[in-house]
Formats: structure tokens, sequence, C-alpha cells
């Protein structure tokens, strides 16, 4: 049995994290993490798990869960897990963290794009990037992951293979992304109040949205040097899901089938990518409550450009389903274990 502890247990990531790990007979969740609700039950904050979930949230202390705990997710506030990260913390469990606190490898660039003090960077260096369909090897004998974003999932999945076979400039790239609010999670905000979202689309974080560098970074890596994208997020009047469409240059005349041939080069394998039939369009509505990133693309050659598209769940591949899939890999089990989940419709 596999003792797990969710940190920020309330929030959405948290709380979708706990709905992903209940279904499981070799996971215990003994620890409900929160900073408001301590003490609380938990079901009285989540009534979809009334009559599932008996336990009561308790306090934010990692140190306590660390020694009782095999494996600790922070689905909490950017910052909050690189305040507390110690050798001790990383001697005694796992911790995998859905923040942006280790995702980013140059530290000034964190600060700079976060607006914050990193205050444990003595281990951005050791923790893997926890995209498992291009790190899994290092994900195995990880003891700190940093779990992707979610635009940055949606993204590098749908981009990596163009940019990594060199079949498109990396220094044209355009991502224009679309979030449900979710994405911002269950704190009050005024900008996400239903008058503000509901019969409305907005861009947000025009020009300086935090994943930019996140994605820049792991494309950069793919295409073996430095690269710069412009990146627009897009607050959409939806529940989950992200979508993103994103536009560069060919480097090269190519055919349907020498760019279907890159993206099964990659994706082939992998079950939680599905490289959809040609023609056919990533849409939100058929990845959503999974784990699934659908991916496409369609060749314009009046512009000489590649349309690149993506669609999945940003609490289920964008956070916690990632996670999962993630602690799967660290513990040796199947990958898909407790993930094999087929997409809600209606
Ligand atoms: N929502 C999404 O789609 C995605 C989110 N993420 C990341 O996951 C993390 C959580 O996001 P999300 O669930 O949306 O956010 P929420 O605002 O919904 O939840 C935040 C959680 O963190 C807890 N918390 C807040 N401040 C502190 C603190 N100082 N100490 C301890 N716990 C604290 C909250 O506790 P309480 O409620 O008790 O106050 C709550 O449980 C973020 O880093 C986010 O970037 C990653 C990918 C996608
Ligand atoms: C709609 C919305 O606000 N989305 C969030 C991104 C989701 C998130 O929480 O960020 P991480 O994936 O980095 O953890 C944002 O734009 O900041």
């Amino acid at each position: 049995m596999i003792k797990a502890g969710i940190i920020g247990s309330t929030g959405y990531a948290g709380g979708e994290l706990a709905r992903l790990l209940l279904q499981r007979d070799d996971i215990e969740i003994l620890w409900y993490g929160s900073k408001s609700y301590v003490d609380q039950k938990y079901a009285s904050i989540y009534q979809n798990m009334f009559q599932i979930v008996d336990d009561s949230c308790h306090d934010d202390n990692v140190e306590a869960l660390a020694e009782i705990a095999d494996v600790i997710f922070t689905a909490t506030p950017q910052g909050f897990c690189a305040s507390l990260m110690n050798e001790k913390i990383l001697s005694k469990t796992k911790v995998i963290d859905l923040s942006a606190d280790y995702r980013i490898k140059d530290v000034a660039v964190y600060e700079e794009w976060y607006k914050m003090e990193h205050k444990t960077p003595q281990f951005i260096k050791e923790a893997v990037y926890g995209l498992p369909e291009i790190n899994r090897e290092k994900i195995k004998n990880a003891r700190l992951i940093a779990n992707p974003g979610c635009y940055p999932t949606c993204s590098t999945l749908s981009i990596y293979p163009l940019v990594k076979e060199g079949l498109i400039d990396p220094g044209t790239i355009i991502i224009d992304a679309k979030s449900g609010t979710s994405g911002a999670g269950r704190g009050a905000k005024g900008d996400n109040l239903y008058c503000e979202v509901n019969e409305n689309i907005k861009a947000y974080g025009v020009g300086v949205h935090r994943h930019t560098p996140e994605i820049e970074e792991q494309l950069s890596y793919g295409a073996g040097r430095s690269v710069t994208i412009s990146f627009t997020p897009h607050l959409v009047p939806m529940n989950r899901g992200i979508l993103i469409t994103a536009y560069g240059t060919l480097t090269k005349s190519v055919s349907y089938e020498e760019v279907k041939a890159a993206y099964d080069k990659y994706y082939a394998k992998e079950y939680f990518v599905r490289v959809l039939e040609k023609d056919v369009v990533p849409q939100t509505k058929w990845v959503e409550g999974s784990n699934f990133v659908d991916v496409n693309f369609k060749i314009d050659p009046r512009t000489n450009r590649v349309i690149m598209m993506g669609a999945m769940d940003n609490l289920v591949k964008g956070a916690a389903g990632q996670a999962v899939q993630n602690m799967n890999i660290m513990f040796g089990l199947p990958e898909n274990k407790g993930l094999r989940l087929i997409p809600m419709f209606p």
C-alpha cells in the first residue's frame, strides 16, 4: 500500500488528485492538507466526497507528513513548496510538486517571471520535469518531480515532434491558448466571477504570462537551441479544458505523411497522446475528465506554415492526472494505472 499525502487538497488540483487516488486500492490517502479548513471534514468542503471520505483536513506540515508518507503531492500556490523543501524531507519521501517552483532550471528566469525569490534553488537541478512522454527515464529514480504546467503540457506535446525533427523554424512559433476557469483555481477572484466569465472570452497575461519561459525551455531542449515564442492565453466560459492552436513556419516543403510520421515517431506507443486522424480537430469535449492529450496538425502551403493543435483537461493531464502518471512511474507501476479514464460526454 502506497501512503500518500496531499498538501493543498482543498484546491481544484488537490481535489482532483483525491478523486483519482481514492479509486485505487493500492493507495491510501493519509493526509488531506489545507490552510483554511484545518480540522474541518474534507467532505464538508467537497460534498462529492460525502460518505466517501470521513477524514478531516490536516495542516500543511510537510515535515511531519514526510515521516509517514511514501509520496507527498504539493498542490499549492507558487513559492510554497520551495519555501519548505529540505534534504530531510527528500530523504524520507518522494515529492511531486504541482506548482512551478522547480520547473524552470534557471533560477533568475523563475524569479523574473514569478516575481518572487526562490527559497531553495539548491534543489532545482535535482528536480525532474515530469513530462513522462519526454522524460520517462529520469522520472523513474527521481525524488522530486516538477509536475509541468497545464498550458506547457498541451503546448509542448503538440509542438515537440516538429521542433525535434527540424520541420519548423523554432523562432517562428506562436501559441494561441484557451483555458476553462478551473485553471485559475478555487480561490475567489473578481476576474473569475460568473458575470465576468460567462458569455465572454478574454486574453490575459498578454506578453507576460509565466508559462512562456516554461514552454520555451522545453521546446529549446527539443530544438537543441534557444527558442523564443509568442504565447497568449485566453479565459473561456468552461469549467475544464485547454485548447491550443500553434503556428510555425515550415523549414521545407513537406507532405502530410512526413509530418504525421514525425508525430507517430514520438507518440505511436504513448497511451495518453492520441494523434488524431487526418482533418479531425482536437476538442476539449473529447478529452474531458481523462488523461488524454489529443493532437493534430494541418499544413497550410499558402503561408508555408503548419498549424498544430492540442486539447486536454487542465485538471487531469494538465495537473492531477499527470502527477499520478509520474507517481506510477516512480513506484514502478503500470503508467496508466488508475488513469484509464474514458472521456466524459456530453
Ligand atoms: N487548476 C489547474 O488547472 C492547475 C493548477 N496547477 C497548480 O496547482 C497548484 C494548485 O492550484 P489550484 O488547485 O488551481 O489552486 P487553488 O487555489 O484551487 O488551491 C490552492 C490550495 O493550496 C492551499 N494553500 C493556499 N495557500 C497555502 C499555504 N500558504 N500553505 C498551504 N496551503 C496553501 C489551499 O488551501 P485552502 O483551500 O485550505 O486555503 C488550497 O488547498 C498551483 O501551483 C497551480 O499552479 C497546475 C496545473 C493546472
Ligand atoms: C485559467 C488560468 O488562470 N490558468 C492558470 C494556469 C493554470 C495553473 O494553475 O498554472 P500551472 O499550470 O503553472 O500550475 C494561469 O493562467 O495562471
